[in-house]
C-alpha cells in the first residue's frame, strides 16, 4: 500500500540523471515521469468502504460481488478474528472465540490490527471493510488507529429483518458454515448485540448522511443489481 521503495527508487533514478549523458538523461527523464506518476498514485489514501447489517443479512455474499465487478479487496473483520483464532500461537485465540461464540464484539485494539496489517500487505488501493465497526469501542478505535490514513466513502447498509437473518444464518450452519456462532443460542445473543451496539453505530453514519441503504431481504442477485446502482453512482 505504502510504497517507500517506489520512493527510493525515484530517488536514485533522479541521482543517477544527473551524472548522465544527454541521451541516457531523457530515457531516465522518461522511466522517472513514470515513476513519479506510480509514486503520486501510491501515495492516494486508500478508499475505504464499511459494510454492515445484521448477522446473516449477506453482507459477505455481496462483498464477493462487488470484488469481482469493481476490484475491491474485501477485508472481513470475522474472517480476520476467525484466522487469527485458529492461527498457532495466537495470544488471542481463546479471547477471541469467548466472544465470538457469545456474540459480543471482540475488543478494537484485536479488530483494528488485523485490519491495518490486512490492508498493509495489499498493493490494492480500495477496500470493503465488511462486519466493522459494529460498536463505539469499534469505531473509536478506528477513528484513533485509521481515519487519518484512508480516505472514507460511506456504509453500505443491508437492512434485513430479524427473521430472515435468523433462517439465513441457520441454513449457513446446516449447510456445513463450521462456525461456532451458526446456532440458535449464539444467534440470540448476536441479534442482541446487533440491535443495542450496531445500528445505533449506522445511525451515527446516517445522520452525517454516509449511508447508503439496500433492501437485503430479495434474491442476491436482485440485491447485487441495487449495490451496483450505489457503486457506479459513487463513481466507482
Ligand atoms: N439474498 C439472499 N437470499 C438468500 N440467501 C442469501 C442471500 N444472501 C446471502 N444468502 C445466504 O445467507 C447466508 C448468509 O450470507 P452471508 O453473505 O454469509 O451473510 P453475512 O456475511 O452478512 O453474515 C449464506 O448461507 C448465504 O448463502
Ligand atoms: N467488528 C467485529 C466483527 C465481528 N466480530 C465477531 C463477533 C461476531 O458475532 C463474529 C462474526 O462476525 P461476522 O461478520 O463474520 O458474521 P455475521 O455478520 O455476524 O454473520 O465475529 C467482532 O467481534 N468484531
Amino acid at each position: 500500500m505504502f510504497k517507500v521503495l517506489t520512493r527510493s527508487c525515484n530517488l536514485l533514478l533522479a541521482q543517477t540523471i544527473k551524472h548522465s549523458t544527454c541521451t541516457t538523461v531523457n530515457l531516465y527523464s522518461t522511466i522517472a515521469a513514470g515513476a513519479l506518476t506510480r509514486l503520486k498514485m501510491s501515495e492516494e489514501k486508500p478508499k475505504i468502504v464499511f459494510v454492515l447489517g445484521g448477522p446473516g443479512a449477506g453482507k459477505g455474499t455481496q462483498c464477493a460481488k462487488i470484488v469481482d465487478r469493481f476490484g475491491f479487496v474485501h477485508l472481513s473483520a470475522g474472517d480476520l478474528l476467525r484466522e487469527e483464532r485458529a492461527r498457532e500461537g495466537s495470544e488471542v485465540g481463546a479471547l477471541i472465540e469467548d466472544y465470538i461464540r457469545n456474540g459480543k464484539i471482540v475488543p478494537v485494539e484485536v479488530t483494528c490490527s488485523l485490519l491495518e496489517a490486512a490492508m498493509n500487505k495489499s498493493d490494492k488501493n480500495k477496500f470493503l471493510i465488511d462486519g466493522f465497526p459494529r460498536n463505539q469501542d469499534n469505531l473509536d478505535g478506528w477513528n484513533r488507529q485509521m481515519s487519518e490514513k484512508v480516505d472514507f466513502q460511506f456504509v453500505l447498509f443491508f437492512n434485513c429483518s430479524e427473521d430472515v437473518c435468523v433462517d439465513r444464518c441457520l441454513s449457513r450452519g446446516k449447510s456445513g458454515s463450521g462456525r461456532s456462532d451458526d446456532n440458535m443460542e449464539s444467534l440470540k445473543k448476536r441479534i442482541q448485540t446487533y440491535n443495542n451496539d450496531s445500528l445505533p453505530i449506522i445511525k451515527h453514519f446516517e445522520e452525517l448522511g454516509k449511508v447508503k441503504q439496500i433492501d437485503a431481504s430479495p434474491s442476491s442477485d436482485e440485491v447485487f443489481s441495487k449495490v451496483e446502482e450505489v457503486f457506479v453512482q459513487s463513481g466507482f
